[in-house]
C-alpha cells in the first residue's frame, strides 16, 4: 500500500486541524536525552519519521509510554551510549533527518556521539559543518569516517564558548543548543535559527531548568548548568500542514476552516498566500479560506511580477515553496517561485507541467509559473512522490485535476503528514490507499 488512487474535481468542505509540528517534535524528541526524568511531550504527530525517532530512543534504552494519542511519555535514564556506534543504529538514524539532534544532547550528557549520515528528504546538498564546526568550538574533537560517512565526536573537554553560526541552519542551531544547555560556562550562538520550533525548543529546555535567553532573537546565550529535569510540554500546530490546507482549499475552489493554527507562530505564511490572491481571514486561532472562483497574483507596487522566495525565519519557509508553486498554476497571473535553499526540491513540476500546468524550469532553483486561471484543469496522471513536500503539493494538484491521478512512494508524504487521506477524505476528499 504504497500508493494513492485520486479521483479529483470534488469541492472539499469543513474545518480540519493541523497535526502538531514534525519538525519541532524531532528537536524535542532528542531532547528528552538531557535528562534521567520522565519529559511528557503532547500533540506529537503520527507519522513516520517521528514514530522512527522514538522507535530509536527505545532501542537505546529510553523507556516510552503512550497514555493517550498524540502523547508520548519518555525517560532516558538507562541509556546505553555505545549503541551509538552500532550498525543497527546507523541504518535507522539514516532514515531521517532529525537524527543528527541526537549528536548535541549526548555530547552534553555522556560526552561523546556519532553522526551517521543522516536521510530525510533528498532535495540537494545538506551538509552539516554548522553543526560540527560550532561544536568544535566548543571543545569538542571529531573525525570523519568517509568510507562509512560517520562523524566522531569527542566531548570530554566539551565547554561553553562563543560561535558564529555561518549560516542559521535549524537542526544546527537545535544541536548546539543542547550541547550548551549542560556545558560549563556561558555558550553564545549567534546567527542561530530563530523559527518558532526552535523557540520551542528553547522554552521546553528552560522549563528542565535550562538558562537560555535571547528567545526568539538570532543570538541565544546560554548559561550552563549541571542537570536538567523533567517537563510537559506541547508542541505547536504544523505551519507547514496550515500553508499545504490553505493552498488545498484555493486549488480546489473549496470553503475550509483551519483550527487552532497557533497564528502568532505562522509568521509571514498567511501574507504570502493572500500575495497570491487567495482570501483568507482569521477568526480567533483559525484560519477561515472560502470557496474561490479565481484568484489573481498581485504584483510588486513597481508593477513588476512577484517573485515568492524562501529565507531563514522569518523570511518564508523553503519547506511551503513547492506548495506555493502548484497554487500558482490555477491562479490568475505570473509568478517567479524561487527555492533558494535547495537545490533538488523543483523537478518535481515535470509532473506539474504534464498535467496541464504552465511552468518554464529555468534552472534548478527558480520556476516561472503563469497561471491558468481555472480556465482549464489539471489533468490526473501517474505519479512518483520524490519527498515530503513535493508529494502533497502533487496530492493538492491531482485533487484539483479532472480524472483519476496515482500517486506512488506515498511513504514520502506519510513520513510527515498524519492520516491524510483519511482527514482529507473526512471533507470529501476522493483518495484510495492502494
Ligand atoms: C528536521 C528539520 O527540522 N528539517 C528542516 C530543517 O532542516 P536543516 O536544519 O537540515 O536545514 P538547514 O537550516 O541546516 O539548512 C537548509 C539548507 O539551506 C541552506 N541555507 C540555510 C540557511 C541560509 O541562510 N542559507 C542557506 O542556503 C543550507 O545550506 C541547507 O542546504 O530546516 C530546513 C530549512 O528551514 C527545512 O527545510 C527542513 O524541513
Ligand atoms: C525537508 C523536510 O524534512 P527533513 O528535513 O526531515 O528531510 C521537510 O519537512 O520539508
Amino acid at each position: 500500500m504504497n500508493a494513492f488512487e485520486i479521483r479529483g474535481g470534488n469541492k472539499l468542505s469543513g474545518s480540519i486541524t493541523p497535526q502538531g509540528a514534525k519538525n519541532e517534535a524531532l528537536q524535542v524528541l532528542c531532547a528528552v536525552l538531557l535528562t534521567d526524568a520522565p519529559v511528557t511531550l503532547k500533540n506529537v504527530p503520527d507519522i513516520i519519521d517521528v514514530n522512527t525517532l522514538i522507535e530509536l530512543l527505545e532501542d537505546m534504552g529510553v523507556k516510552v509510554s503512550r497514555p493517550v494519542p498524540n502523547t508520548v511519555v519518555l525517560q532516558a535514564d538507562g541509556i546505553d551510549p555505545d549503541y551509538f556506534n552500532t550498525h543497527a543504529f546507523k541504518k535507522k538514524s539514516g532514515k531521517l533527518r532529525g537524527t543528527v539532534m541526537l549528536a548535541g544532547p549526548m555530547l552534553a550528557r555522556f560526552k561523546k556521539a556519532y553522526i551517521p549520515q543522516p536521510g530525510g528528504d533528498k532535495i540537494g546538498r545538506r551538509r552539516l559543518d554548522t553543526h560540527i564546526l560550532g561544536f568544535e568550538k566548543m571543545g569538542v574533537a571529531f573525525d570523519y569516517d568517509q568510507e562509512n560517512q560517520m562523524f566522531s565526536l569527542n566531548g570530554t573537554n566539551l565547554h561553553g564558548a562563543r560561535i558564529l553560526m555561518e549560516e542559521p541552519s535549524v537542526t544546527g542551531t537545535a544541536n548546539l543548543l543542547m550541547a550548551a544547555v549542560l556545558a560549563e560556562g556561558m555558550t553564545t550562538i549567534y546567527n542561530a535559527a530563530c523559527e518558532p520550533y526552535v523557540q520551542q525548543l528553547c522554552l521546553m529546555l528552560n522549563s528542565m531548568g535550562a538558562k537560555i535567553t535571547g528567545i526568539s532573537s538570532n543570538l541565544l546565550i546560554v548559561e550552563g548548568v549541571k542537570t536538567l529535569g523533567g517537563c510537559t510540554h506541547t508542541l505547536l500546530a504544523d505551519m507547514i500542514e496550515v500553508g499545504s490546507f490553505i493552498g488545498l482549499a484555493a486549488m480546489t475552489q473549496s470553503e475550509l476552516t483551519i483550527k487552532n493554527v497557533n497564528l502568532e507562530s505562522l509568521g509571514i505564511i498567511p501574507d504570502v498566500f493572500k500575495r497570491l490572491g487567495i482570501d483568507l481571514s482569521i477568526n480567533g486561532d483559525d484560519i477561515y479560506v472560502p470557496a474561490q472562483d479565481h484568484y489573481r497574483i498581485t504584483k510588486f507596487i513597481d508593477g513588476s511580477i512577484l517573485t515568492v522566495y524562501d529565507h531563514p525565519w522569518p523570511g518564508f519557509t523553503p519547506d511551503l515553496i513547492s506548495i506555493m508553486l502548484v497554487v500558482a498554476t490555477q491562479a490568475k497571473g505570473t509568478v517567479l517561485i524561487h527555492q533558494k535553499m535547495f537545490e533538488s526540491r523543483l523537478f518535481f513540476v515535470d509532473k506539474l507541467i504534464e498535467m496541464g500546468a504552465q511552468i518554464v524550469l529555468c534552472d534548478p532553483h527558480r520556476a516561472v509559473v503563469i497561471g491558468l486561471d481555472k480556465q482549464q484543469s489539471l489533468r490526473g496522471i501517474n505519479m512518483v512522490s520524490p519527498d515530503i513536500r513535493a508529494g502533497v503539493a502533487l496530492l493538492i494538484a491531482a485533487l484539483s485535476a479532472t480524472g483519476k491521478s496515482t500517486i506512488q512512494n506515498i511513504h514520502q508524504i506519510d513520513r510527515g503528514y498524519e492520516r491524510i487521506d483519511e482527514r482529507l477524505n473526512a471533507l470529501g476528499a476522493d483518495i484510495k490507499r492502494i
